[in-house]
């Protein structure tokens, strides 16, 4: 006889969930499984609010990855271990711990071979999955998290927890192809596009990396931000075509990290030539890509999803090393429920997708008055 599911899944857990795709969060409880013999369980102290959380919650990617309902959002997760396995080697009691973007991964691939598990393509992210033992995965915008030690990362003693735990999407997700297609060299010039919680970490890396930094926005004001709080070497309304002219092939690669359809040809056009316009940006609708601007320059348009578990812990003690962590606003779990999130939403559609942002400013009325809840969400500020 088979395992009852109170056998297979005796961790009550609580958290937050949205039931269908309005944008709506209500409080959920569930159940997570017991910690396995190579599992790490630890109580949330943060969770980030990435952009794909909230693709995810509104179903906006519908045609190429549905979203399960009830789905718990969260996978900038960190926290402090209170269990370990039995066969867990890296982790102890006590041990402050986060969790990413993916949960399992299969472990004989190519990719898994290669450490890049976040392209396996049997893997399991961290939410809206199905696990290998046939259970729902469920993120961190909860109370305690239960993972496989292969896809736990330490976090350094000196990189605090609140800004650190966006680096587990967010900063992820801009290192990994800064590194791989060679844009993380002294000297270099690179582009960033959109100034949120991915592009603001990727100012940052790449500065910490030596490379000299152009940020691109439709916001001419966040040009102080960029440049006097980030430390970019310049900036672009890409909007402005005198501006945009006049730095018509200057950088070795861009950065894109837009959350909505943009025209790529001004991009494509900043790029030298052998420039690398890499986007790591989800929109729903795909862009159009205009061929001969790239044969004349042999130019690469490429992608890039987070990374895999090695460079994900190489990452986070680079950035404890250069004191790396994200801009953040801190609110209580009671900030995730459902009219913000749906205010917010709405706000989108009326402004220019500073969805975040108006988040933040409402979430900063809330801190005090539910200080005392266990689980805090966080937000990028940008
Ligand atoms: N590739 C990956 O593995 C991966 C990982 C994490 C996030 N993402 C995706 O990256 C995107 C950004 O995530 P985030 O958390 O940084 O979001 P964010 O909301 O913090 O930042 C998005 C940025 O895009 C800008 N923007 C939005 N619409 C725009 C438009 N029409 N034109 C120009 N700029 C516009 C915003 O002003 C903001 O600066 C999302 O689509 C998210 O799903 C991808
Ligand atoms: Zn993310
Ligand atoms: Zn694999």
């Amino acid at each position: 006889m088979g395992e009852s599911t109170e056998q297979m899944l005796p961790k009550k857990a609580f958290g937050w969930a949205a039931r269908d795709s309005s944008g709506v969060l209500s409080s959920f409880t569930f159940c997570r499984r017991a910690t396995g013999e190579k599992d790490v369980t630890f109580k949330v102290l943060y969770c980030g609010i990435c952009h794909s959380d909230l693709h995810f919650i509104k179903n906006e990617w519908e045609k190429d990855w549905a979203s399960s309902y009830p789905l718990v959002p969260g996978h900038e997760i960190v926290g402090v271990v209170t269990e370990v396995g039995s066969k867990v080697e890296k982790f102890k009691v006590g041990d402050r711990v986060g969790v990413g973007c993916l949960v399992g991964s299969c472990h004989s691939c190519d990719n898994c071979a290669n450490n890049l598990e976040s392209y396996c393509p049997k893997m399991v992210v961290t939410y809206g999955s199905i696990y290998y033992d046939g259970t729902a995965t469920y993120g961190g915008y909860s109370d305690i998290m239960v993972a496989n030690e292969h896809f736990v990362v330490g976090i350094p003693d000196n990189l605090p927890l609140d800004g650190g735990a966006p680096l587990l999407c967010a900063g992820i997700t801009v290192y990994s192809p800064l590194r791989y297609f060679g844009l993380d060299k002294p000297g270099m010039h690179v582009g960033v596009v959109g100034l949120g919680g991915l592009g603001h970490l990727a100012v940052k890396f790449a500065k910490a990396m030596g490379v000299k930094v152009t940020v691109i926005s439709t916001s001419p004001n966040k040009k102080k931000e960029a440049i006097e709080h980030l430390g970019a070497d310049s900036f672009l309304v890409s909007r402005n075509q005198d501006e945009l002219q006049a730095a018509m092939g200057t950088l070795d690669g861009i950065i894109d990290t837009v959350s909505a359809s943009h025209p790529l040809l001004p991009l494509i056009g900043l790029l030298k030539t052998n420039g690398k316009l890499v986007l790591v940006g989800a929109p729903d609708k795909p862009p159009e890509l205009p061929i001969f601007p790239l044969l004349g320059g042999r130019k690469t348009v490429a992608g890039s999803a987070a990374g895999g578990m090695k460079e994900t812990q190489e990452m986070i003690n680079f950035a404890a090393k250069h004191n790396i962590t994200a801009d953040i606003e801190i609110s209580s779990q009671s900030a995730a429920t459902d009219d913000r999130l749906r205010k917010s939403d709405d706000q989108r559609q009326k402004s220019d997708q500073r969805l975040l942002k108006s988040m933040a400013e409402q979430r900063r009325l809330m801190i005090d008055e539910t200080e005392t809840e266990q689980l805090q969400l966080m937000i990028d500020e940008f």
